[in-house]
């Protein structure tokens, strides 16, 4: 789905060669500061490579149309953004980003159901804790349904248990998607990705294998 080859950004990435495959997990570790969200900005077209190439299904990224292309590879930023008003409004404004027509209370309900949010989707947003802002946000993207989601630590608000039925949870829903995720959690990325590819800082003439 994603392919890039020799692609340089400032002194943060270099990457020879990559391939992220249609309808597998891919899940990016390493470091802090190794990348990582630099990375999957990259393939959502909110940055450009200065050198190199990056090709979604076979076109070059550059020269996409970039509000049709995040309509297909969706992402979701580490901090969650939360909009004014309710959990249903909340959901829904993603179908509208993605010019989608609305789903009904019963479909948006199930989601709240499987990532574990217990909340009313007429209660206020702005009143959710940390980790349920997440998993709100969380939600808004998988009902947006996408063909690729770009997940940036997605979980890293929950606890460990929690976090780890969650990401279970949300796979298996989007079985045949392709999902790259960050996360900081080495298990589950090994237990959970069909790739696991690590980012290392950039040491001067190192590149990322
Ligand atoms: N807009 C920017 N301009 C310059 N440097 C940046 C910019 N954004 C990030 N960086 C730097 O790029 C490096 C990689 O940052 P990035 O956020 O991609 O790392 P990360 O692997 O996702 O880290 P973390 O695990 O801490 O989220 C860091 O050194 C960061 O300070």
């Amino acid at each position: 789905m994603f392919v890039i080859k020799t692609l340089s950004y400032k002194e943060i990435l270099y990457i020879k060669e990559m391939e992220f495959e249609e309808g597998k997990v891919t899940s990016l570790i390493g470091e802090s500061g190794a990348g990582k969200s630099t990375l999957l900005k990259m393939l959502n077209g909110l940055l450009s490579p200065d050198k190199g190439s990056i090709t979604y299904k076979g076109k070059e990224l550059s020269e996409l149309n970039f509000i049709q292309h995040r309509r297909e590879a969706v992402m979701l930023a580490q901090q969650p953004v939360i909009f004014e008003g309710s959990v249903r409004d909340n959901l829904l404004i993603g179908r509208k980003f993605s010019e989608k027509p609305p789903v009904d209370d019963q479909m948006l309900t199930e989601a709240l159901s499987f990532i574990k949010l217990d909340k009313d989707l007429d209660d206020d947003a702005e009143d959710l804790s940390g980790g349920e802002k997440q998993r709100l946000a969380l939600a808004r993207v998988y009902i947006m349904d996408p063909d690729c989601y770009l997940l940036d630590e997605p979980t890293s608000a929950l606890d460990e248990g929690t976090e780890e039925e969650i990401v279970r949870r949300f796979l298996e829903k989007v079985k045949g998607k392709t999902v790259i995720m960050v996360t900081h959690s080495n298990e589950i990325a090994e237990k959970y990705s069909d790739q696991v590819i690590t980012l290392h800082k950039l040491a001067k003439d190192h590149a990322h294998e």
